[in-house]
């Protein structure tokens, strides 16, 4: 579904992404850890197509995103840091702008059904800028997903978060996995990767320095992994 080769990014003479090879299956769910300024937003603006890569290969369900981006757009959701949404429209208005952008159908519909979804249909007509954050974060990952990607970019999606919407994110994250969608989900939250995920990848300097599956939701697993491999980066 995701096909990387020898992926390079560089940026003011910074090398940030140093050769980044890697091939992820349909309906697989991946996260990537690493240390800050490791790369890991880079690698997922690069297949969200927001910055170009310096050299290397990316295809996408088979297209190349150099020659194929605006169908490639339409397959891929992203939800980055930022939320996206336009603060003096209301969830509903929000994904039905978001929705029409994509030309879906019955946009009104689906999008009622999102809020719902994220659990916020008490909000459904209320500004987004009365919301807190993580209400908006909600909302951002209603807007990432209201075309039904095949392909889904998570960059640290539990970020304020309380625990139940944690459990919604993770419920949107499996229901969508169970219908076929590829994720990959930037994130330095180590429970919620061993929770959801099937592998993980760990990015470090710009190169991908592991990549393994996950058995058992094993959490210590993951940690003890995680720390040797970046022993001595701050
Ligand atoms: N446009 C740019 N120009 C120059 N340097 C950049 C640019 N974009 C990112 N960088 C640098 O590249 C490095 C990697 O950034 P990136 O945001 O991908 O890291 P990250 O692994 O997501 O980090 P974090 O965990 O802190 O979010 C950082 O040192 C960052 O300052």
């Amino acid at each position: 579904m995701i096909e990387i080769q020898k992926l390079i990014k560089q940026a003011d003479n910074k090398l940030i992404l140093r050769g980044v090879d890697l091939s992820i299956t349909k309906g697989e769910t991946v996260a990537i850890l690493g240390p800050n300024g490791a790369g890991k937003s880079t690698l997922l603006k690069v297949l969200a197509n927001l910055i170009k890569p310096t050299s290397g290969q990316v295809k996408i369900n088979g297209m190349d995103l150099k020659k194929e981006h605006l169908k490639i757009k339409k397959i891929v959701g992203y939800l980055p840091h930022s939320s996206l949404l336009y603060d003096h429209f209301s969830p509903l208005e929000n994904l039905v702008f978001f929705g029409n952008v994509y030309g879906i159908n019955n946009v009104e519909t689906s999008a009622i059904e999102l809020v719902k979804e994220v659990g916020l249909s008490f909000f459904l007509n209320e500004p987004v800028k009365n919301f807190s954050r993580g209400m908006i974060q909600r909302i951002a990952i209603a807007r990432a997903i209201i075309h039904e990607p095949e392909v889904l970019l998570l960059d640290e999606p539990h970020t304020g978060l309380d625990q139940g919407a944690i459990a919604i994110l993770n419920n949107v994250i499996l229901t969508m996995k169970e219908k076929g969608t590829t994720t990959l989900m930037v994130t330095h939250d180590f429970k919620q990767a061993a929770e959801i995920c099937d592998r993980i990848i760990i990015v470090k300097n710009g190169k991908i320095v592991d990549d393994f599956k996950i058995k058992d939701r094993d959490l210590n697993f993951v940690s003890e992994k995680y720390q040797l491999l970046t022993e001595g980066v701050s």
